[in-house]
């Protein structure tokens, strides 16, 4: 299937529900449950620092260094998987990714809370791919002004949703927990990281 366009305004979003084949999606969740170096990020939470409620690794090309929720993240290497992913995404969407976000959601008490992508050094109108496996979860969007503007969307083992345009600077999206009975998920959200530009960097 091909991306299709998700109607939400002010916002610039493709979906694939089946962009990897089932078999692909269940041998690749196990693969990199087991072999990325999973740990819990500190994110800063209402000026506390706190563990982030699910494990996460940050891997990307060697100077693609991230700040995300005030941590700086050194990224770990490309695996071969996950070299191929990114690879199969920039052909697919013509741009460049050099890192990726990898999130395991254990259960589903696992979350992400109220968020956007928005860090300086992705730039102002990011692309970013996320990729999702294992257990279905929901992913919501809502306007940062508007309040009838807001999209639920389950994200199912092999789907592909991009992030394009305006959403990161309209739009906040989360991961709600549920308390449905769910096995693990791994989101991947493919990024591209600039050098930040600003006051004592260049
Ligand atoms: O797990 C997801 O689907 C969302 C992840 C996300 O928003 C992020 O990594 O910034
Ligand atoms: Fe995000």
């Amino acid at each position: 299937m091909a991306l299709q366009p998700l109607p939400l305004e002010g916002a610039e979003l493709g979906f694939d529900p089946e962009w990897l084949p089932a078999g692909d999606a269940t041998a690749l969740f196990g693969e990199l449950r087991a072999a990325i170096p999973w740990e819990v990020h500190r994110i800063r939470l209402f000026g506390r620092e706190v563990d982030s409620p699910r494990l996460s690794c940050w891997i990307g090309d060697p100077d693609a260094t991230y700040r995300y929720s005030g941590v700086r993240f050194e990224p770990r290497p490309w695996s071969a998987a996950l070299s191929d992913l990114r690879d199969r995404l920039e052909r697919e969407l013509g741009t460049g990714f050099n890192s990726v976000l990898a999130n395991l959601y254990r259960d589903g008490r696992d979350a992400m809370g109220w968020h956007s992508d928005d860090e300086p050094e992705l730039g102002p109108a990011p692309v970013i791919a996320s990729v999702s496996l294992g257990a279905t979860r929901r992913f919501v969007l809502k306007h940062r002004r508007e309040p009838d503007r807001k999209l639920a969307l389950e994200l199912p083992a092999g789907s592909l949703l991009v992030m394009a345009g305006a959403t990161q600077r309209n739009y906040r999206h989360a991961l709600p927990r549920t308390a449905r009975p769910v096995g693990g998920r791994i989101n991947l959200t493919f990024r591209s990281i600039g050098r930040t530009v600003g006051p004592g960097v260049l």
